[in-house]
């Protein structure tokens, strides 16, 4: 069965943005949170980058609002019944998808494909909890989802080629690029940025440099786009915390360990440019 409707869990960035590209793309889409009002927010998010591209003359103002014809909100996980592709995008949580992939396992028919967003977590051990692993995958998108090209696609052990292809395919219709990787922790993108990352907040930790100094090292030196605490703060710091983490458990190398520093900013609520405070300070508006 080809695919038609997707179910975008999780309204966050990552989830409202995966939304938007599917909805442009011609696919109905639900965008799936606990309450309505984090799918407001995701919509409000979704409408505001529309609307931009409206402004910038990059889109028709009969697409904006055909894209937002197309995407409906959704706070009842039942809701999945009716759709050919699940991509979850909540929180970075074993406990929380786990729970997430069961329950769609029971909601949703046998042909759905069930895809995680994760940015590290095992997919072998999401498809686990379900009893279709042959029909689980990561699809890991890039923040912001809007602009950037890659999905990273994501094999569990026991996911089959057709739904491979599917995927392939269903990313490509997106106007991205699909890599395959195998399911590794951190898989291939979080293997080697969130190291660099960790390392950046070491620095900054040991009293190397000042934040600011660190971030222009790494753009004016390397032509990164974002200084790497910048881009941290961006991603969000609990994110990159769990990420560390799933690379220190999964791997068992300490030169994974997660910066203290890094832990600290978490504990104080400090998430980065979502919590309007990180390394920086932000509008939150
Ligand atoms: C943690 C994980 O698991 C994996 C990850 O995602 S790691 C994070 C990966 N992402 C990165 O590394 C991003 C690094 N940063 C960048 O590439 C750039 O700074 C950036 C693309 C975010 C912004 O680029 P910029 O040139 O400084 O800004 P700007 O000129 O304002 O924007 C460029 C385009 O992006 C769009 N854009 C910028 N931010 C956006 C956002 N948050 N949402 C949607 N669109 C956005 C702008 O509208 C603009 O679009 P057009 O070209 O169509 O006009
Ligand atoms: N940030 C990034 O750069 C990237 C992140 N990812 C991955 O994408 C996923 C989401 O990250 P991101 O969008 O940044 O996170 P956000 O914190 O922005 O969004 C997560 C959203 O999921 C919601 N949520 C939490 N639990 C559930 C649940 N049980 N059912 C439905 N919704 C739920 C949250 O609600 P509430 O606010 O109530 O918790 C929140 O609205 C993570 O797995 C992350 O690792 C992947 C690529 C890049």
């Amino acid at each position: 069965m080809s695919i038609h409707k997707v179910m975008v869990i999780g309204a966050g960035q990552m989830g409202s943005g995966i939304a938007q590209v599917c909805a442009m793309s011609g696919y109905e889409v639900l965008l799936h949170d606990l309450k309505e009002e984090y799918v407001e927010k995701g919509l409000g998010t979704i409408i505001k980058n529309l609307s931009r591209q409206v402004e910038k003359g990059k889109m028709a103002a009969r697409d904006k609002e055909a894209t937002l014809s197309r995407l409906t909100s959704s706070t009842d996980l039942k809701n999945a019944a009716g759709v050919d592709l699940v991509i979850e995008a909540a929180i970075e949580n074993m406990e929380i998808k786990t729970k997430l992939f069961a329950e769609l396992d029971e909601i949703t028919p046998k042909h759905v494909i069930l895809a995680s967003n994760t940015s590290s977590l095992p997919i072998t051990e999401i498809a686990a909890a379900t009893r279709r692993p042959e029909k689980v995958i990561g699809m890991h998108f890039m923040n912001p989802v809007p602009v950037m090209k890659l999905v990273e696609i994501i094999r569990g052990l026991a996911t089959t080629d057709e739904v491979y292809k599917k995927v392939e395919k269903m990313a490509e219709s997106l106007n991205k690029v699909p890599v395959e990787v195998n399911d590794f922790p951190g898989f291939v993108s979080n293997r080697i940025l969130m190291p660099m990352i960790n390392e950046a907040i070491y620095t900054l930790y040991e009293g190397v440099a000042t934040k600011e100094a660190i971030d222009d090292v790494m753009k004016l030196g390397m032509n990164h786009p974002m200084g790497p605490l910048t881009l941290a703060d961006f991603i969000g710091l609990d994110t990159c915390l769990y990420i560390m983490e799933t690379l220190h458990q999964g791997l068992g190398d300490d030169k994974y360990r997660p910066c203290p520093l890094l832990r600290k900013y978490v504990k104080a609520g400090w998430l980065g440019k979502k919590s309007g405070r990180g390394f920086y300070e932000y509008n939150k508006s």
